[in-house]
């Protein structure tokens, strides 16, 4: 067996005891974002090294906040510095969705690109809603770049939610700060707990927005991000911790994860409830959390519409377990970094494991374990890390294509694994 192309190989065994989570991407992002447009300095502990949370960083300083390291701790002078005009968000899907209506707030003409799988991800919505909000808005046919000119208008509007809750994260963050209050109604608002934590932070921040459960939010302008007093601590991050859970799950000896707060709102907290669906147990102590796997795993049925990142590690779960486990939501998963319903049909076949799509749902044929063989990350650091938490259930390991993707939101993904550098 031998890689095609720059491939890694890895065969992790069940001798993994304990591992760390890294804190949230999607926590950080917004608290940057939101220490930028504040009126006084912000405190924050817990920024990670991932390329979605660096490339906001880089992007508040680009837009004048200056930033001072000391130790893990960073404080945000916002509107200190220079302004760009061209702003790169890298991969990240919502760095692009709260950029957008973020830096109209400037009024100035901006530039907004992007890279790699980011530059196939459609971004029509901005086109379609954004004038009516007083925007000027050019796309490259659908795709970024993203021109956006003006000054983003208060007022009532309706947009649709389905294609991804960011846009809605987006708007949440940058109407506050409009002259005129805003009604904005939502029509099939999907991954609604994302829009929790957007107004998590806001709050955080002394900006308060009235959610009519999800169908609309009340938003008044002429507000203000005052920091809090106390400095941010950006909690674990349970989308990383996810590929551990599973791998506790699939394990003999299950696994003990660090760094993740039992209170959490983040929406892949939801795994919990499939590890019970499995037959799995959960212990708490304070901020650790141990799983515990049963003797037998059971098949579930699971839907994944409100937490669509936790898909291809829930596929690597079923892959695990005899007989059919059932997962809802591939509709929300067709146009993430890769599209991940189809990846995982192709690559997981390529290992013998069945998998039939139907109407917005995957229905997985386990047989508790799966051939060796060479896995297509299509540069998607979620399928990367699904697939390597799958290799636990290879006779002898496997090849996955592009492993420095997971760089992506988890930087120390491969150092927390046990990799054989030889086959
Ligand atoms: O707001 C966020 O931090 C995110 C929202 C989700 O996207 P969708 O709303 O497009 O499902 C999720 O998949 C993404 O990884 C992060
Ligand atoms: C889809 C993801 O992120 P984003 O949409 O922010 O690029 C992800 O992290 O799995």
């Amino acid at each position: 067996m031998k890689p095609r192309r720059l491939s890694k190989f890895i065969h992790i065994n069940d001798t993994i005891q304990t591992v760390k989570a890294p804190t949230s991407k999607s926590i950080g992002q917004r608290v940057l974002f939101a220490a930028a447009l504040a009126n006084t300095s912000s405190k924050i502990l817990g920024i990670n090294q991932s390329d979605d949370v660096q490339n906001i960083l880089k992007i508040i300083t680009q837009l004048g906040a200056e930033i001072i390291w000391e130790n893990e701790q960073i404080t945000i002078l916002p509107k200190k510095g220079k302004i760009a005009y061209e702003l790169s968000v890298g991969e990240s899907g919502l760095g692009t969705r709260l950029s957008v209506p973020i830096v109209s707030h400037f009024n100035k003409n901006y530039t907004i690109t992007g890279t790699g799988t980011l530059l196939n991800r459609p971004m029509h919505w901005f086109k379609k809603y954004l004038p009516e909000m007083g925007l000027k808005v050019q796309l490259n046919n659908n795709y970024l770049p993203i021109q956006v000119e003006g000054k983003l208008k208060g007022g009532n509007y309706t947009v649709d939610g389905n294609l991804s809750s960011q846009y809605i994260s987006g708007l949440l963050m940058a109407l506050p700060l409009c002259a005129e209050d805003s009604v904005l109604q939502v029509e099939n608002a999907v991954s609604t707990p994302y829009i929790d934590i957007t107004i998590a932070v806001l709050a955080k921040y002394g900006i308060s927005i009235q959610n009519n459960d999800y169908l609309s939010y009340h938003i008044k302008g002429k507000q203000t991000y005052t920091p809090p007093l106390n400095t941010f601590t950006i909690e674990g991050d349970f989308s990383g911790a996810a590929c551990w859970i599973v791998y506790g799950l699939l394990s003999k000896n299950g696994i003990t994860i660090e760094n993740l707060n039992p209170n959490s709102t983040q929406a892949d907290i939801a795994i919990l409830k499939v590890v019970h669906l499995v037959g799995g147990k959960i212990k708490w102590e304070n901020n650790t959390l141990k799983i515990i796997p049963p003797e037998v795993l059971k098949p579930f049925e699971f839907n994944a519409e409100n937490c669509p990142d936790l898909f291809p590690v829930l596929a690597s779960l079923a892959a695990g377990i005899q007989g059919k486990s059932t997962i809802f939501g591939t509709e929300r998963l067709r146009y993430k970094e890769s599209d991940r319903a189809t990846v995982l049909i192709e690559e997981f076949a390529k290992l013998g494991l069945t998998i039939k799509a139907g109407d917005n749902v995957l229905k997985i044929y386990g047989e508790g374990n799966l051939n060796s063989g060479q896995i297509n990350s299509h540069k998607d650091h979620r399928i990367a890390m699904a697939f390597a938490i799958a290799s636990l259930l290879t006779p002898h390991g496997l090849y996955i294509t592009d492993p420095e993707c997971v760089n992506k939101s988890y930087p120390n993904f491969w150092e927390a694994t046990i990799v054989n550098l030889k086959p």
